[in-house]
Protein backbone atom coordinates (compact mmCIF):
# COMPACT_ATOMS: atom_id res chain seq x y z
CA UNK A 1 0.00 0.00 0.00
CA UNK A 2 2.76 2.42 0.07
CA UNK A 3 2.34 3.58 -3.12
CA UNK A 4 -1.33 4.42 -3.08
CA UNK A 5 -2.89 7.54 -2.33
CA UNK A 6 -6.12 8.65 -0.97
CA UNK A 7 -8.23 11.51 -1.93
CA UNK A 8 -10.35 14.06 -0.51
CA UNK A 9 -9.58 13.26 3.48
CA UNK A 10 -6.73 11.17 4.51
CA UNK A 11 -3.30 11.94 3.11
CA UNK A 12 -1.60 11.55 0.86
CA UNK A 13 -3.83 12.87 -2.47
CA UNK A 14 -1.63 11.50 -5.66
CA UNK A 15 -5.04 12.23 -7.73
CA UNK A 16 -5.09 11.03 -11.37
CA UNK A 17 -6.84 14.18 -13.10
CA UNK A 18 -9.46 16.07 -10.67
CA UNK A 19 -11.42 13.53 -9.37
CA UNK A 20 -12.67 14.65 -5.80
CA UNK A 21 -15.55 12.63 -5.58
CA UNK A 22 -17.75 9.84 -6.84
CA UNK A 23 -20.48 10.83 -9.27
CA UNK A 24 -24.14 11.15 -8.69
CA UNK A 25 -27.05 10.03 -10.07
CA UNK A 26 -30.33 11.04 -9.59
CA UNK A 27 -32.62 7.82 -9.67
CA UNK A 28 -35.87 9.59 -9.72
CA UNK A 29 -37.12 9.52 -13.17
CA UNK A 30 -37.25 5.82 -13.03
CA UNK A 31 -39.48 6.06 -9.65
CA UNK A 32 -41.77 8.20 -11.56
CA UNK A 33 -44.10 6.54 -13.85
CA UNK A 34 -45.35 10.21 -15.31
CA UNK A 35 -41.37 11.11 -16.32
CA UNK A 36 -40.05 11.73 -19.72
CA UNK A 37 -38.60 9.50 -21.89
CA UNK A 38 -35.77 12.37 -22.59
CA UNK A 39 -35.10 12.50 -18.90
CA UNK A 40 -34.57 8.61 -18.33
CA UNK A 41 -32.34 8.96 -21.51
CA UNK A 42 -30.14 11.44 -18.92
CA UNK A 43 -30.23 9.28 -16.34
CA UNK A 44 -28.79 5.85 -18.26
CA UNK A 45 -26.20 8.34 -19.32
CA UNK A 46 -25.05 9.48 -16.46
CA UNK A 47 -25.22 5.54 -15.15
CA UNK A 48 -23.25 4.58 -18.08
CA UNK A 49 -20.85 6.59 -17.42
CA UNK A 50 -21.12 6.35 -13.70
CA UNK A 51 -20.46 2.62 -13.96
CA UNK A 52 -18.06 2.54 -17.09
CA UNK A 53 -15.53 4.90 -14.86
CA UNK A 54 -15.82 3.68 -11.44
CA UNK A 55 -18.28 1.20 -10.72
CA UNK A 56 -19.54 3.65 -8.06
CA UNK A 57 -22.31 6.15 -7.42
CA UNK A 58 -24.09 8.05 -5.32
CA UNK A 59 -27.72 7.56 -5.50
CA UNK A 60 -30.22 10.12 -4.73
CA UNK A 61 -34.05 10.87 -5.76
CA UNK A 62 -35.01 7.51 -4.32
CA UNK A 63 -37.91 8.70 -2.34
CA UNK A 64 -37.16 6.91 1.19
CA UNK A 65 -37.60 9.58 3.70
CA UNK A 66 -34.68 10.88 5.56
CA UNK A 67 -35.98 9.85 8.72
CA UNK A 68 -36.31 6.59 8.21
CA UNK A 69 -32.80 6.37 6.92
CA UNK A 70 -31.87 7.83 10.57
CA UNK A 71 -34.27 5.17 12.05
CA UNK A 72 -32.33 2.25 10.27
CA UNK A 73 -28.88 3.30 11.73
CA UNK A 74 -30.14 4.27 15.26
CA UNK A 75 -31.68 0.86 15.79
CA UNK A 76 -28.42 -0.46 14.39
CA UNK A 77 -26.42 1.24 16.91
CA UNK A 78 -28.74 -0.12 19.66
CA UNK A 79 -28.15 -3.40 18.57
CA UNK A 80 -24.31 -3.35 18.85
CA UNK A 81 -24.10 -1.17 21.79
CA UNK A 82 -26.49 -3.86 23.78
CA UNK A 83 -24.67 -6.65 25.72
CA UNK A 84 -22.79 -9.52 24.55
CA UNK A 85 -25.50 -12.28 25.73
CA UNK A 86 -28.36 -10.01 24.38
CA UNK A 87 -26.09 -10.44 20.45
CA UNK A 88 -24.89 -13.71 21.24
CA UNK A 89 -29.02 -14.84 21.23
CA UNK A 90 -29.49 -14.74 17.80
CA UNK A 91 -25.92 -15.91 16.87
CA UNK A 92 -25.37 -17.61 13.80
CA UNK A 93 -24.54 -21.17 14.16
CA UNK A 94 -22.89 -23.98 11.66
CA UNK A 95 -25.23 -25.62 9.62
CA UNK A 96 -25.60 -28.62 10.59
CA UNK A 97 -25.07 -28.30 14.01
CA UNK A 98 -26.96 -29.11 17.21
CA UNK A 99 -27.99 -25.60 17.20
CA UNK A 100 -29.99 -25.79 13.60
CA UNK A 101 -28.17 -22.86 12.73
CA UNK A 102 -27.91 -22.27 8.35
CA UNK A 103 -24.49 -21.27 8.55
CA UNK A 104 -25.06 -17.28 7.30
CA UNK A 105 -28.33 -15.98 9.13
CA UNK A 106 -27.95 -14.36 12.54
CA UNK A 107 -24.91 -12.32 14.77
CA UNK A 108 -21.29 -12.41 14.03
CA UNK A 109 -19.04 -11.38 16.56
CA UNK A 110 -16.06 -9.34 16.01
CA UNK A 111 -12.83 -10.63 13.92
CA UNK A 112 -15.23 -13.63 13.31
CA UNK A 113 -15.59 -12.22 9.28
CA UNK A 114 -12.53 -12.82 7.38
CA UNK A 115 -11.46 -11.71 4.10
CA UNK A 116 -8.55 -12.43 2.37
CA UNK A 117 -7.14 -14.31 5.32
CA UNK A 118 -7.03 -11.65 8.01
CA UNK A 119 -9.54 -10.71 10.62
CA UNK A 120 -11.91 -7.92 9.47
CA UNK A 121 -12.46 -5.82 12.64
CA UNK A 122 -16.74 -5.32 12.68
CA UNK A 123 -19.52 -7.04 14.50
CA UNK A 124 -22.68 -7.75 11.93
CA UNK A 125 -26.38 -9.24 11.47
CA UNK A 126 -26.67 -10.90 8.40
CA UNK A 127 -30.48 -11.71 6.91
CA UNK A 128 -31.42 -12.68 3.48
CA UNK A 129 -34.89 -13.47 1.43
CA UNK A 130 -36.20 -15.69 3.40
CA UNK A 131 -36.34 -19.02 1.75
CA UNK A 132 -39.05 -19.78 -0.44
CA UNK A 133 -38.24 -22.96 -2.88
CA UNK A 134 -39.00 -26.02 -2.33
CA UNK A 135 -36.42 -27.41 0.56
CA UNK A 136 -33.03 -29.08 -0.86
CA UNK A 137 -31.10 -31.49 0.56
CA UNK A 138 -29.03 -29.51 3.14
CA UNK A 139 -26.29 -30.32 5.69
CA UNK A 140 -22.96 -29.20 7.23
CA UNK A 141 -20.92 -29.60 4.12
CA UNK A 142 -19.28 -32.71 5.19
CA UNK A 143 -19.04 -35.91 2.92
CA UNK A 144 -22.53 -35.83 0.68
CA UNK A 145 -24.10 -32.66 1.88
CA UNK A 146 -23.88 -29.02 0.73
CA UNK A 147 -24.39 -26.02 3.04
CA UNK A 148 -27.34 -24.16 1.86
CA UNK A 149 -29.30 -20.97 2.76
CA UNK A 150 -32.21 -22.30 4.10
CA UNK A 151 -32.16 -21.43 7.63
CA UNK A 152 -34.97 -18.63 9.04
CA UNK A 153 -33.61 -15.13 9.43
CA UNK A 154 -32.63 -14.46 13.09
CA UNK A 155 -33.97 -10.83 14.28
CA UNK A 156 -32.75 -9.48 17.26
CA UNK A 157 -35.33 -9.20 20.13
CA UNK A 158 -34.15 -5.68 21.62
CA UNK A 159 -34.73 -2.96 19.91
CA UNK A 160 -38.11 -4.27 19.02
CA UNK A 161 -38.85 -2.26 16.52
CA UNK A 162 -36.27 -3.31 14.69
CA UNK A 163 -37.92 -5.88 12.93
CA UNK A 164 -40.82 -4.29 11.58
CA UNK A 165 -38.51 -0.92 10.53
CA UNK A 166 -36.26 -3.37 9.15
CA UNK A 167 -39.15 -5.25 7.04
CA UNK A 168 -40.86 -1.75 5.64
CA UNK A 169 -37.53 -0.68 4.64
CA UNK A 170 -36.46 -3.52 2.70
CA UNK A 171 -39.81 -3.21 0.72
CA UNK A 172 -38.86 0.30 -0.32
CA UNK A 173 -35.36 -0.52 -1.21
CA UNK A 174 -36.61 -3.36 -3.35
CA UNK A 175 -38.44 -0.64 -5.40
CA UNK A 176 -35.56 1.24 -5.67
CA UNK A 177 -33.11 -1.77 -6.51
CA UNK A 178 -35.76 -2.45 -9.22
CA UNK A 179 -35.67 1.57 -11.04
CA UNK A 180 -31.74 1.38 -10.75
CA UNK A 181 -31.63 -2.14 -12.43
CA UNK A 182 -34.61 -1.04 -15.41
CA UNK A 183 -31.85 1.99 -15.62
CA UNK A 184 -29.11 -0.14 -15.95
CA UNK A 185 -30.41 -1.86 -18.57
CA UNK A 186 -31.97 1.15 -20.65
CA UNK A 187 -28.26 2.74 -20.31
CA UNK A 188 -26.34 -0.83 -21.81
CA UNK A 189 -28.67 0.35 -24.58
CA UNK A 190 -30.52 -3.11 -24.67
CA UNK A 191 -33.43 -3.53 -27.01
CA UNK A 192 -36.86 -2.70 -25.89
CA UNK A 193 -38.92 -5.68 -24.79
CA UNK A 194 -40.49 -7.81 -27.67
CA UNK A 195 -37.69 -6.80 -30.07
CA UNK A 196 -34.87 -9.31 -29.67
CA UNK A 197 -34.03 -12.87 -28.19
CA UNK A 198 -30.82 -14.11 -27.57
CA UNK A 199 -31.66 -17.33 -29.73
CA UNK A 200 -30.53 -18.79 -26.21
CA UNK A 201 -34.37 -19.28 -24.76
CA UNK A 202 -33.82 -15.65 -22.48
CA UNK A 203 -34.19 -12.40 -23.84
CA UNK A 204 -31.96 -9.97 -23.73
CA UNK A 205 -33.83 -6.68 -23.70
CA UNK A 206 -33.26 -4.06 -21.19
CA UNK A 207 -35.88 -5.25 -18.83
CA UNK A 208 -33.23 -8.11 -17.87
CA UNK A 209 -32.48 -7.12 -15.03
CA UNK A 210 -35.57 -6.38 -13.82
CA UNK A 211 -36.99 -9.96 -14.63
CA UNK A 212 -33.98 -11.46 -13.14
CA UNK A 213 -34.16 -9.67 -9.37
CA UNK A 214 -38.22 -10.26 -9.41
CA UNK A 215 -37.48 -12.13 -6.29
CA UNK A 216 -34.39 -10.84 -5.10
CA UNK A 217 -32.15 -13.19 -3.06
CA UNK A 218 -31.30 -9.95 -1.25
CA UNK A 219 -28.77 -9.62 1.61
CA UNK A 220 -28.98 -6.90 4.33
CA UNK A 221 -26.21 -6.50 6.70
CA UNK A 222 -26.30 -4.11 9.51
CA UNK A 223 -22.59 -4.04 10.36
CA UNK A 224 -20.89 -2.11 14.05
CA UNK A 225 -16.83 -0.97 13.44
CA UNK A 226 -15.27 0.30 16.71
CA UNK A 227 -12.07 2.77 15.66
CA UNK A 228 -8.70 0.41 14.72
CA UNK A 229 -6.24 0.17 17.55
CA UNK A 230 -3.44 0.78 15.11
CA UNK A 231 -1.61 4.13 14.73
CA UNK A 232 -1.30 5.11 10.49
CA UNK A 233 1.56 4.04 9.16
CA UNK A 234 1.67 4.82 5.40
CA UNK A 235 4.94 3.00 5.01
CA UNK A 236 3.37 -0.28 6.17
CA UNK A 237 1.17 -2.93 5.18
CA UNK A 238 -1.92 -2.52 6.81
CA UNK A 239 -1.70 -5.27 9.10
CA UNK A 240 -5.55 -4.75 10.58
CA UNK A 241 -8.33 -3.38 8.59
CA UNK A 242 -12.23 -3.08 9.49
CA UNK A 243 -12.88 -4.61 5.81
CA UNK A 244 -10.77 -6.31 4.09
CA UNK A 245 -10.29 -5.16 -0.11
CA UNK A 246 -13.42 -7.26 -1.87
CA UNK A 247 -15.60 -6.24 -4.84
CA UNK A 248 -19.34 -7.15 -4.22
CA UNK A 249 -20.57 -10.29 -5.63
CA UNK A 250 -24.05 -10.28 -6.57
CA UNK A 251 -26.07 -7.60 -8.41
CA UNK A 252 -25.91 -3.75 -7.09
CA UNK A 253 -25.57 -2.11 -3.37
CA UNK A 254 -27.56 0.53 -1.54
CA UNK A 255 -25.15 1.48 0.96
CA UNK A 256 -26.38 3.26 4.08
CA UNK A 257 -23.59 4.60 6.67
CA UNK A 258 -23.43 6.79 9.32
CA UNK A 259 -21.62 10.34 8.73
CA UNK A 260 -18.24 9.11 9.76
CA UNK A 261 -16.09 10.00 7.36
CA UNK A 262 -12.91 8.69 5.57
CA UNK A 263 -13.93 5.29 6.25
CA UNK A 264 -15.10 3.81 2.85
CA UNK A 265 -12.65 3.61 0.56
CA UNK A 266 -13.27 2.51 -2.82
CA UNK A 267 -9.87 1.97 -5.33
CA UNK A 268 -10.20 4.14 -8.86
CA UNK A 269 -9.52 2.29 -12.52
CA UNK A 270 -5.81 3.85 -11.72
CA UNK A 271 -5.53 0.55 -9.65
CA UNK A 272 -3.95 2.16 -7.17
CA UNK A 273 -5.72 5.43 -5.89
CA UNK A 274 -8.25 4.71 -2.55
CA UNK A 275 -10.85 7.52 -3.17
CA UNK A 276 -12.55 8.33 -0.09
CA UNK A 277 -16.48 7.40 -0.19
CA UNK A 278 -17.94 9.95 2.63
CA UNK A 279 -21.67 9.63 2.98
CA UNK A 280 -23.81 12.12 1.83
CA UNK A 281 -26.61 12.71 3.79
CA UNK A 282 -30.10 11.36 2.29
CA UNK A 283 -27.99 9.55 -0.57
CA UNK A 284 -26.49 5.97 -0.98
CA UNK A 285 -23.34 4.91 -2.03
CA UNK A 286 -24.64 2.33 -4.75
CA UNK A 287 -21.75 0.07 -6.36
CA UNK A 288 -22.44 -2.97 -9.14
CA UNK A 289 -21.21 -6.24 -8.38
CA UNK A 290 -19.71 -9.18 -10.34
CA UNK A 291 -22.80 -10.59 -11.37
CA UNK A 292 -23.41 -7.05 -13.57
CA UNK A 293 -19.88 -7.15 -14.52
CA UNK A 294 -19.79 -10.96 -15.72
CA UNK A 295 -23.88 -9.99 -17.36
CA UNK A 296 -22.04 -6.66 -19.04
CA UNK A 297 -18.70 -8.99 -20.14
CA UNK A 298 -16.77 -6.68 -17.94
CA UNK A 299 -18.20 -3.28 -19.71
CA UNK A 300 -19.19 -2.52 -16.17
CA UNK A 301 -16.23 -3.99 -13.71
CA UNK A 302 -16.92 -4.27 -10.32
CA UNK A 303 -14.26 -2.00 -8.40
CA UNK A 304 -12.20 -3.06 -4.92
CA UNK A 305 -13.41 -1.59 -1.61
CA UNK A 306 -12.94 -1.67 1.85
CA UNK A 307 -13.04 -0.07 5.35
CA UNK A 308 -10.65 1.60 7.34
CA UNK A 309 -12.14 3.28 10.35
CA UNK A 310 -9.85 5.30 12.55
CA UNK A 311 -12.13 8.68 12.68
CA UNK A 312 -13.93 9.17 15.83
CA UNK A 313 -16.69 6.92 17.58
CA UNK A 314 -18.41 3.31 16.54
CA UNK A 315 -19.12 3.39 13.04
CA UNK A 316 -22.35 2.34 11.53
CA UNK A 317 -23.32 0.97 8.06
CA UNK A 318 -26.08 -1.21 6.93
CA UNK A 319 -25.58 -2.40 3.15
CA UNK A 320 -28.28 -3.84 1.45
CA UNK A 321 -27.31 -6.62 -1.35
CA UNK A 322 -30.33 -6.10 -4.15
CA UNK A 323 -28.95 -9.39 -5.73
CA UNK A 324 -30.18 -11.64 -9.05
CA UNK A 325 -32.94 -14.20 -7.74
CA UNK A 326 -31.50 -17.27 -6.44
CA UNK A 327 -32.53 -19.10 -9.36
CA UNK A 328 -31.30 -16.48 -12.03
CA UNK A 329 -29.07 -17.62 -15.03
CA UNK A 330 -25.86 -15.50 -15.60
CA UNK A 331 -23.97 -15.50 -18.64
CA UNK A 332 -22.54 -12.21 -20.83
CA UNK A 333 -25.00 -10.57 -22.71
CA UNK A 334 -24.28 -11.05 -26.90
CA UNK A 335 -24.53 -7.22 -27.03
CA UNK A 336 -22.15 -6.62 -24.48
CA UNK A 337 -19.68 -8.98 -26.25
CA UNK A 338 -19.94 -7.41 -29.45
CA UNK A 339 -19.78 -4.39 -28.10
CA UNK A 340 -16.26 -4.69 -26.13
CA UNK A 341 -15.08 -7.25 -28.82
CA UNK A 342 -13.70 -9.61 -25.96
CA UNK A 343 -14.34 -13.15 -25.86
CA UNK A 344 -17.26 -13.84 -22.80
CA UNK A 345 -15.54 -13.95 -19.73
CA UNK A 346 -17.87 -16.64 -17.94
CA UNK A 347 -19.54 -19.52 -18.32
CA UNK A 348 -23.43 -19.45 -17.81
CA UNK A 349 -24.17 -20.18 -13.81
CA UNK A 350 -26.70 -19.38 -11.74
CA UNK A 351 -26.71 -16.49 -8.46
CA UNK A 352 -27.72 -19.11 -6.40
CA UNK A 353 -24.54 -21.55 -7.13
CA UNK A 354 -22.25 -18.67 -6.88
CA UNK A 355 -23.56 -17.41 -3.94
CA UNK A 356 -23.32 -20.79 -1.99
CA UNK A 357 -19.76 -20.57 -3.21
CA UNK A 358 -18.71 -17.16 -1.89
CA UNK A 359 -20.49 -17.92 1.15
CA UNK A 360 -19.53 -21.60 2.18
CA UNK A 361 -17.38 -22.12 -0.45
CA UNK A 362 -19.71 -25.34 -1.61
CA UNK A 363 -17.97 -25.41 -4.99
CA UNK A 364 -15.40 -23.85 -7.05
CA UNK A 365 -16.87 -22.08 -9.38
CA UNK A 366 -15.27 -18.72 -9.17
O1 LIG B 1 -19.34 -0.46 5.66
C1 LIG B 1 -19.12 -0.07 4.53
O2 LIG B 1 -18.98 1.12 4.26
C2 LIG B 1 -18.97 -1.04 3.37
C3 LIG B 1 -19.16 -2.48 3.71
C4 LIG B 1 -18.94 -3.39 2.55
O3 LIG B 1 -18.24 -3.07 1.62
C5 LIG B 1 -19.62 -4.70 2.49
O4 LIG B 1 -20.24 -5.11 3.49
O5 LIG B 1 -19.57 -5.34 1.42
FE1 LIG C 1 -18.59 -4.35 -0.09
Amino acid sequence: MADSGILNGGAPAMAPGTIKSLPMVDISPFLASSSSSEARKQVALAIDRACTDFGFFYLTGHGIPQARLEEVISLAREFFSSPAEEKNKIKRHDAGGPEGGDGARGYQGMGENVTQGKKDMHEAIDLYREWDHAPTQSGSGGEGTRRTLEGPNLWPEEPKELKSVYLEYIDQLQSVGTALVRAMGQALDLPVPGESTSGTGQTEDSEIFVRNTSKSFWVMRLIGYPKLATPINPDADLAELSCGEHTDYGCVTLLLADPTLGALQVLLKDGKTWLNADPIPGAFVVNIGDMIEWWTNGLWQSTKHRVIHRGEGYRVSVPFFFEPNFDAVVKPLGKCVERNGKEPMHQEITYGEHLLSKVFGNFDST
